[in-house]
């Protein structure tokens, strides 16, 4: 959501993002519609004015007049009643077309589609193998790690079950990310994963992209893609302190996805899948620009030393205007080297959203001079497993099939340096 003053004053910059990011919305009609608002509000107060002036002065008036005065005040609150009415279904299209209004995105974002995405950083170099590397699917198997026709015949497609050691890595892969983000003053939580509606769409997963989520009618509940929803809504309807921001939060869960509209694509293996377990990274910060790029940096970083500790060749790219969300004003993914797929396939994504979210959940920190203001928010993923597996058990595989485990990763698996 942004700031309705904002949007009046900079509507063509708003025409444009929704452009750039290719979402419908009818910006001269919210403005239309706004105006109605404020004339209604305006309207109603005054007649109620009128009412209660009315109200005052009838007893005060000799009897032969009274009558006239309790006539005119009932005709009085039948307006009321019937401007009341129009103001519901006025402020009802209001916020619907509030929900659907784009973050224009940074002046540094490159502008069209996927393919302006822009390599800013390359770490690295993905592995020549003297041998014809297997892919990840047969190295689990080979390592009985792993079971995607029984995950299919018991939940359909895109399932799986892991095994052993392929719980052992998917697990320890996770522990590393919380243990590292602890160590960086993140707080550790674990958090719910069926949500009440207002959190999906407080976060900007509802209204757009409202179908790529799970939902348990009976309960009116929601499954969510990603324990961002559930993190960021922690501080809903609250008032922190501006003092204790920036808060980082480092959320594990599992997510679910349907992944509506990628029927066909990434079919093979972990890659894309209904299921997964991920480490989130969320900070709620003070309203200063700065500020959330030097933090927006730190949540890449982050997410960069846990791939240096996998010893993972990977590569950051800045997302391009037709790539984003519509909540996001900056937004990189990293995308480590997957063999199997002959190229980097993205691990991580991270996004910030100025107020964007906290105007949505009413997240807001009253500043040193008493005033309230709407925190900024910012994401990235630490880790989600078991795509980063595919990185992890093709690249450091040998040509006899066994997995060399990373340095950083062994005590997560009692120590080994092999697998198989
Ligand atoms: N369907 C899926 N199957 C497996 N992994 C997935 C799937 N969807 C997303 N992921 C993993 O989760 C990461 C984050 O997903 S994201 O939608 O890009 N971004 C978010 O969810 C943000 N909250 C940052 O984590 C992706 O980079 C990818 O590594």
């Amino acid at each position: 959501m942004l700031d309705i003053r904002f949007i009046r004053a900079h509507a063509d910059r708003i025409k444009e993002a929704a452009r750039l990011k290719g979402i419908e919305v009818d910006i001269d009609r919210l403005l239309a519609v706004d105006e109605r608002r404020r004339e209604l509000l305006q309207e109603v107060e005054a007649l109620k004015q009128r009412r209660n002036e009315n109200s005052r002065r009838i007893p005060k008036l000799p009897p032969d007049e009274r009558e006239r005065l309790r006539e005119e005040t009932r005709r009085l609150g039948e307006t009321i009643r019937e401007k009341e009415a129009e103001l519901a279904a006025v402020l009802e299209e209001f916020h619907a077309l509030m929900l659907l209004v784009p973050n224009p995105p940074s002046p540094d974002t490159p502008v069209g589609d996927e393919s302006a995405n822009r390599e800013v950083k390359r770490v690295g170099e993905p592995p020549s193998f003297p041998f014809p590397p297997k892919n990840h699917v047969e190295l689990m198997l080979l390592h009985d790690m792993l079971d995607v026709e029984r995950g299919v015949k018991v939940a359909g497609s895109r399932s799986y079950f892991l095994k052993n050691d392929g719980v052992l890595l998917h697990l320890g892969v996770l522990r590393l990310a919380l243990d590292l983000l602890r160590e960086r003053g993140f707080t550790l939580m674990y958090v719910p994963v069926l949500v009440n509606a207002f959190a999906m769409e407080g976060t900007g997963y509802f209204p757009l992209g409202r179908e790529q989520a799970y939902h348990i009618p009976e309960d009116e509940k929601y499954l969510v893609g990603t324990a961002e929803v559930s993190l960021v809504a922690y501080h809903a309807e609250e008032i922190l302190r501006e003092e204790d921001l920036p808060l980082r939060y480092a959320g594990i869960s599992e997510a679910f996805r349907r992944e509506v509209g990628s029927a066909g694509r990434d079919t093979f293996g972990l890659y894309r899948v209904h299921q997964f377990s991920k480490v989130e990274q969320v900070i709620l910060a003070p309203a200063d620009e700065e500020l959330s790029y030097q933090l927006h940096m730190e949540l890449l970083e982050n997410a960069e030393e846990l791939l240096r500790r996998l010893e993972l060749p990977y590569r950051v790219v800045q997302i391009a205007t037709g790539d984003m969300g519509q909540g996001q004003v900056r937004k990189h993914d990293i995308e480590t080297w997957m063999p199997s797929r002959g190229a980097y396939g993205e691990t991580h994504s991270c996004s910030t959203f100025h107020d964007f979210q906290a105007r949505r959940l009413k997240i807001r920190y009253r500043k040193s001079d008493g005033s309230l203001a709407y925190a900024y928010t910012l994401n990235n993923t630490a880790i989600a497993s078991p795509r980063i597996l595919i990185a992890l058990l093709e690249n450091h595989q040998m040509e006899d099939g066994r997995i060399r485990i990373p340095e950083a990763l062994r005590p997560y698996v009692g120590g080994k340096a092999y697998i198989g």
